[in-house]
């Protein structure tokens, strides 16, 4: 690994020429003197595998640096960045590139919460690396401050925005009213979609990304599906404008948490709302924020762009040169596999507040009833807002109910819906979504 020049040199094998790999390939190539300055190597982009060499990109570079064959591509690689997304072929290219001595850099979130442990063992094994910054909140550093700066602290809770589809959809339906289908068609227009973008506003992406998390934050494994999720495609107009008049805004949250009693872990994703003033209800477009609690530090919050080919390559750049300085250096590569076990538990263990809006009939005494049933089930009302209905008549005289609670479990939370769903004077109950933040 010596030029002519006696710099050393590392290759490095691009798999997928997209949003991400292009502006990988631009920075390794446009800025290769000035990385060589900063690590003292040279950094070859060797070739990049893609499905059409002929198809044009964002950025592009000559034509020989494009390939169909995989094999040719990862042939002698120091360093192989796979950025084609989704599992197969990526599991299996990984998996090879591992078997070939090479160290890898991936993004994929999907990839490493449904086979993440699979591919830290085989690295593990092999004596590589296996970096993934680019996989949680984009260009933000997240894993790393939670795998070093925070390893002496013990991490109690990560609540944060994780995707930028749809913290850019939700923004622009809240600010300027824009529809669910045009945001979306706009975010995928600037490179923030996965290729699918149902995985972003089902929040499966989210999802994918709260487990890598937990995994880091709490030393044991997890996976996608042992995520509680809800994407943002349900959420209504009703449910925006009851959370604006009672001074909130929607977000779609990812919360890990660690509890005492029953001792485990929550995994959820789901639209939350948060007070106007709350930290993260300022994160717009596709920027994420994720925030930390942990026993000896308090509050963290890290923020940053979330999503976009440039800012996400920042953040594959800074796995490859970590790489590059290690395999100079020499030592160890770093490994992943979890250290214990922590049981996931169901999201009825879970507490947090809540909104539930409910129609209900325009007459005394209504109110009493409904708030009732709340203190049977031990859920504690923190306010109540009647708005007019415009589905009321002369003939059925109805008012919407929008309560907002204190901390209860989902467990209880089930248990009072069903019985305000039973009470007569309840026509429906409309909308309920958790409330977080003081
Ligand atoms: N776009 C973003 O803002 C971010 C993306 N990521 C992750 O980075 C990875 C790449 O994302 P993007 O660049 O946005 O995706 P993309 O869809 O723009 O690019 C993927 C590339 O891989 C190629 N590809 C797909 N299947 C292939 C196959 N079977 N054989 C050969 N080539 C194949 C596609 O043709 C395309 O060039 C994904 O894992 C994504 O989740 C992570 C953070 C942010
Ligand atoms: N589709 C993802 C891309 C980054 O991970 C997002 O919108 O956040
Ligand atoms: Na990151």
């Amino acid at each position: 690994m010596t030029t002519a020049s006696d710099t050393p040199a590392l290759n490095i094998a691009l798999l997928g020429g997209g949003t991400v790999g292009s502006q990988v390939a631009r920075i390794l190539t446009e800025d290769a003197a000035s990385l060589t300055g900063r690590i003292g190597a040279e950094l070859n982009l060797t070739g990049i595998f893609v499905r059409n060499p002929q198809a044009t990109r964002d950025f592009q570079l000559p034509s020989e640096y494009y390939s169909d064959d995989v094999d040719e591509v990862m042939d002698g690689a120091d360093i192989v960045v796979e950025l084609i997304g989704g599992i197969e072929p990526a599991r299996e290219l990984i998996l090879k590139a591992i078997s070939q001595g090479a160290n890898v850099v991936t993004g994929n979130k999907e990839l490493l919460a449904t086979h993440g442990n699979e591919l830290y063992e085989a690295a593990a094994q092999a004596g590589v690396q296996l970096s993934f910054e680019a996989s949680v909140a984009g260009a933000i550093p997240i894993l790393r401050p939670l795998r070093d700066s925070l390893s002496g602290d013990k991490i109690t809770r990560i609540m944060g925005i994780v995707n930028g589809t749809t913290n850019y959809i939700l923004d622009q339906m809240d600010s300027t009213g824009a529809s669910f289908n045009d945001a979306l068609a706009e975010a995928q227009r600037l490179g923030y979609a996965e290729a699918d973008p149902a995985a972003d506003v089902e929040g499966q992406d989210a999802a994918a990304k709260v487990a890598i998390l937990a995994h880091l934050a709490f030393h044991a494994p997890f996976t996608l599906d042992q995520v509680y999720t809800e994407g943002i495609t349900d959420v209504s107009d009703l449910d925006h404008k009851s959370a604006a008049e009672a001074g909130y805004i929607i977000k779609l949250l990812a919360i890990a948490e660690q509890l005492e009693d029953p001792e485990g872990v929550v995994l959820r994703v789901h639209p939350t709302l948060l007070p106007r003033e709350h930290p993260l209800a300022s994160v717009r477009g596709a920027y994420n924020a994720v925030f930390v609690e942990a026993e000896n530090v308090d509050e963290l919050m890290f923020y940053g762009p979330g999503a976009g080919g440039s800012a996400t390559a920042s953040a594959v750049m800074g796995d490859v040169m970590s790489i590059a300085k290690r395999r100079l250096r020499g030592g160890p590569g770093r490994t992943h596999t979890a250290r214990r076990e922590l049981e996931c538990l169901d999201i009825g263990e879970s507490t947090t507040r809540y909104m539930v809006v409910v129609r209900a009939a325009d007459a005394s005494g209504v109110l009493a009833k409904v708030a009732g049933t709340f203190a049977d089930h031990g859920v504690s009302i923190k306010s109540m807002n009647q708005t007019p209905d415009e589905a009321s008549s002369d003939d059925e005289k109805t008012a919407l109910l929008a309560f907002i609670t204190h901390r209860a479990k989902e467990s209880q939370l089930a248990q009072t819906l069903e019985a305000t769903k039973g009470l007569d004077v309840v026509n429906e109950v409309l909308s309920v979504m958790r409330v977080e933040g003081k």
